[in-house]
């Protein structure tokens, strides 16, 4: 049986079941179960912390899990990326009071408060910066105005919470982080590939929908032009004479102003549907 790691809650934990419920997989329906049998796929879900997660996958005791890239890098441990999950996006940054810093060429000798001393220390390490780093579990950005250091790396999503503390960031992104599936590359289980297979299928129903529409067939170059699809477009005769009906996926963020774009070249029934699922 496949022993997969799912965060048991925090900002990840619910669209990570979701994923896997549409990937067609059971999850927990009580937010304090530990552990979800899923008999007919052969799989089983163990709930722990965000944190913990690329330990389990490291050291060989689950196979797979879903986490964040930030606590992956931080963790240090000799798993990989299987498949970014395109949620659970971040930035992971540097932030002072305003003023106080203006480059991240200021912050060696300084003291970093942060809840991700994996990160801070690669990153330190990479540049030769020599700082103290002070370690908290969270709500870090008390930290600078306790006094307990003078600026922090944290996890930026809106930059909310670095607003209401008087922070402001400094510098680039130390990385950008998303829910990945991590596992070890050297010894995917053999079951791994038919979860990998259905939530790439997900990603793809999430991120492309389906484009029909009728048009002239001394218009069909420039209207397949317009789109592609990820193999190639379908065509089918119409019984109108010298027109055509074409099929095709698109990205769901373009597919307005392609619609429109057809619509002008005189494009007609142009319709957008869901993709609830898919195998490419
Ligand atoms: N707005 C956000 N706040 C916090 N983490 C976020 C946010 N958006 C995405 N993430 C990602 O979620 C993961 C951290 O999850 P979470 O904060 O639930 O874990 P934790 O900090 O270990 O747990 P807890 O906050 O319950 O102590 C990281 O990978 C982080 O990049
Ligand atoms: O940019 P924002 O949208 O404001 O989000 C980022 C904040 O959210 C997270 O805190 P979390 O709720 O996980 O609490 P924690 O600090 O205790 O981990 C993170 O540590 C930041 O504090
Ligand atoms: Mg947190």
């Amino acid at each position: 049986m496949l022993r997969i790691a799912i965060p048991n809650k925090g900002t990840l934990s619910a669209p990570a079941s979701q994923m896997l419920r549409d990937a067609g997989y059971r999850q927990r329906t009580d937010p304090k179960d530990l552990l979800c049998r899923d008999e007919a796929n052969n799989v089983e879900f163990f709930y722990l912390r965000p944190k913990d997660i690329a330990t389990y996958v490291g050291s060989g005791d689950l196979d797979l899990g879903i986490t964040g890239r930030d606590l992956l890098v931080d963790s240090g441990v000799p798993a990989s990326e299987l498949l970014d999950l395109n949620f659970g996006k971040a930035t992971f940054r540097w932030a002072a009071p305003a003023g106080a810093l203006t480059s991240t060429a200021e912050i060696g000798g300084r003291r970093i408060a942060t809840a991700y001393p994996g990160v801070v220390g690669r990153y330190l390490a990479e540049n030769e910066v020599k700082a103290d780093v002070v370690r908290l579990d969270g709500a870090v950005e008390n930290a600078v105005r306790l006094g307990v250091a003078d600026l922090i790396a944290d996890v930026v999503e809106t930059g909310a919470t670095l607003r209401q503390a008087g922070l402001v960031t400094i510098g680039d992104p130390i990385m950008q982080s998303s829910a990945i599936l991590i596992g070890r590359e050297e010894q995917v289980p053999a079951g791994a590939a038919q979860l990998l297979r259905r939530l790439q299928g997900v990603l793809v129903a999430r991120n492309f929908v389906m484009l029909a529409y009728d048009v002239r067939a001394d218009l069909l170059d420039q209207a397949t032009g317009l789109t592609p699809g990820i193999e190639s477009p379908t065509v089918s005769p119409l019984h109108r004479e010298g027109w055509v009906a074409v099929q095709a996926m698109v990205q769901r963020g373009e597919v307005h102003r392609i619609m429109d774009e057809l619509y002008e070249l005189g494009a007609r029934a142009i319709l957008v549907t869901d993709i609830a699922n898919c195998r490419l």
